[in-house]
């Protein structure tokens, strides 16, 4: 017996560098969403199946307001890949009320660059359950140690390594992400420099896992690459998925520049994914 045929909900699915997401437009027809349902949305196998869910809002401070949920259902403060996707959508220059800040987007025909805003370094703005330097945190986990920790609206920590490829980052990953020294968990970064300016990145995300690609991942390791003088103000980052180029300015903000994608576009039964 086919289910009650409720409302349509229109959806359009999208990604940056292979970080795919699903992309609902509640600002004309308000959408529910609770962390159960944003799971059950990204779930692969049983729903539509994305890395993060974005449900944008009306914003009273900007153009939109784009609320971010993780494959786990978990809501997060940023999300740089789809700041990029929603900027490609929306087009021109937008502002982005995100619960990290305010964030600018620019659609340019090479591509959209989004102002991630400054970011955060003191080790209760990661935050980290102690007092430490965030520059060279005094932690290890195996042979991954003495990380950098950055927010650049969510919670970041970077491990400078010979190869980053090398790393067993789906087991490491889950240790790290879940450590108590992070009472908001972490998003983690290996990193390793394969030449001047140029940095070799694979994540493993906070309530995502590994993905593609990270773009707030991107900007809080070009930061941590600039602080440790490992190189200049601006990077190019190379992910799994393919390359961003960031830029941080002297006591300025971040700038993320690279692809947004939007595969195809579809819809979902309301009542097939209930709260
Ligand atoms: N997993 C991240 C959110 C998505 C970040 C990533 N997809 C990006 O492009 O910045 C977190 O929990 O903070």
């Amino acid at each position: 017996m086919p289910k009650s045929r409720g409302m349509r909900i229109p959806f359009r699915k999208m990604h940056g560098l292979g970080n795919d997401f699903v992309v609902i437009d509640a600002r004309e027809a308000a959408v529910s969403m609770t962390a159960a349902r944003a799971a059950a949305l990204a779930d692969r196998r049983t729903g539509i199946g994305c890395d993060q869910l974005i449900v944008l809002e009306p914003s009273d401070v900007a153009d939109v307001r784009m609320r971010i949920f993780n494959n786990d259902g978990s809501e997060v403060e940023a999300c740089g890949n789809a700041s990029r996707a929603v900027g490609l959508l929306l087009g021109g220059t937008q502002f982005i009320e995100t619960l990290g800040g305010l964030i600018r987007s620019e659609a340019r025909p090479d591509g959209v660059s989004v102002d991630m805003g400054a970011p955060r370094l003191r080790w209760d703005e990661i935050p980290v359950s102690y007092a430490m330097d965030t520059l060279e945190m005094p932690v290890g986990w195996e042979d991954l140690e003495n990380p950098v920790g950055v927010n650049v609206g969510n919670p970041h920590v970077i491990f400078f390594v010979d190869d980053a490829d090398a790393v067993d980052l789906a087991r490491l990953g889950p240790l790290i992400e879940n450590d108590p020294l992070f009472p908001e968990r972490i998003n983690v970064n290996v990193a390793s420099v394969v030449g001047p300016d140029h940095l070799k990145l694979r994540v493993w995300e906070r309530g995502a896992g590994l993905t593609r690609a990270c773009g707030t991942g991107a900007c809080a390791t070009a930061v941590a690459a600039i602080r440790r003088k490992l190189t200049g103000r601006k990077v190019r980052i190379d992910l799994p998925g393919g390359p961003l180029t960031i830029t941080w300015p002297e006591g300025g903000t971040i700038d993320m520049t690279g692809p947004a994608t939007l595969s195809f576009e579809g819809a979902f039964e309301d009542s097939d994914f209930p709260a």
